[in-house]
């Protein structure tokens, strides 16, 4: 969605609080659209809370979004701007809800931050997704992934912006309280070109390069952002 525009700072929204346990990583895998990190959400070990948020809100998994060139690849723009990769971090209100099949239906039921990826340095959190990715180059293929702390992804700017919104993905259910950090991180080229060497076809199908997997952007309607900065 086009943040910024018709975004309004909003004094009451709190800072987001995160704090995520490394060892509740599970697995990373090819599902056939992105590649997803996998958590144990089978607790309240790795959560967020905070923000614009009224329950905290437990990590399930988090993936991307990106471009087949540096030009496109974010779901969200600033200033009419893409960037060419956008992480999200996918959590579910397990307050409310008992399981994450069910928070998916309702308006309270998710909350993603997504984190904008820019062409810039090295980045070292990411290298060690970025050593995995040969290992799952196909769809449906699965490596074990012990330990990974997803702050590591997260700007240290507190600023971001808020909306109402939906999944970006059938069943695009408008259960997801969007928090888009208004600072990106910086990637270098070679670690977006390991992203675009996955492919969404299995093993002994005709390769498809695995680029472009974003929602083109939607009209905002008459919904509100709201930033958590002037
Ligand atoms: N790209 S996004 O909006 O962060 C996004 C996040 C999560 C899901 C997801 O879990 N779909 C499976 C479900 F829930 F069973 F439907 C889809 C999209
Ligand atoms: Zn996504």
């Amino acid at each position: 969605h086009p943040l910024w525009q018709n975004s309004v700072y909003d004094p009451v929204l709190k800072p987001l609080k995160i704090s995520y346990d490394p060892t509740t990583c599970l697995h990373i895998w090819n599902n056939g659209y992105s590649f997803l990190v996998e958590f144990d959400d089978s607790a309240d070990r790795s959560i967020i809370v905070g923000g614009p948020l009224e329950n905290q809100y437990r990590l399930k998994q988090f993936h991307f979004h990106w471009g087949a060139i540096n030009e496109w690849g974010s779901e969200h723009t600033v200033d009419c701007k893409f960037y060419p990769a956008e992480l999200h971090l996918v959590h579910w209100n397990a307050v409310a809800y008992p399981t994450f099949e069910e928070a998916v239906m309702e308006g309270d039921g998710l909350a993603v931050i997504g984190v904008f990826l820019k062409l810039g340095a090295h980045h070292e959190g990411l290298q060690t997704l970025v050593d995995a990715l040969p290992a799952i180059k196909h769809k449906d293929t699965v490596i074990e992934f012990d330990v990974f702390d997803p702050s590591c992804l997260i700007p240290q700017c507190p600023d971001y912006w808020t909306y109402a919104g939906s999944l970006t993905t059938p069943p695009l259910t408008e259960s997801v309280t969007w928090i888009i950090k208004k600072q990106p991180i910086e990637v270098d080229e070679n670690q977006l070109e390991a992203f675009r060497m996955l492919l969404f076809t299995s093993d002994g199908e005709e390769e498809k390069r695995m680029v472009d997997n974003f929602r083109p952007l939607q009209p905002l309607m008459n919904r509100t952002v709201r930033s958590s900065f002037q």
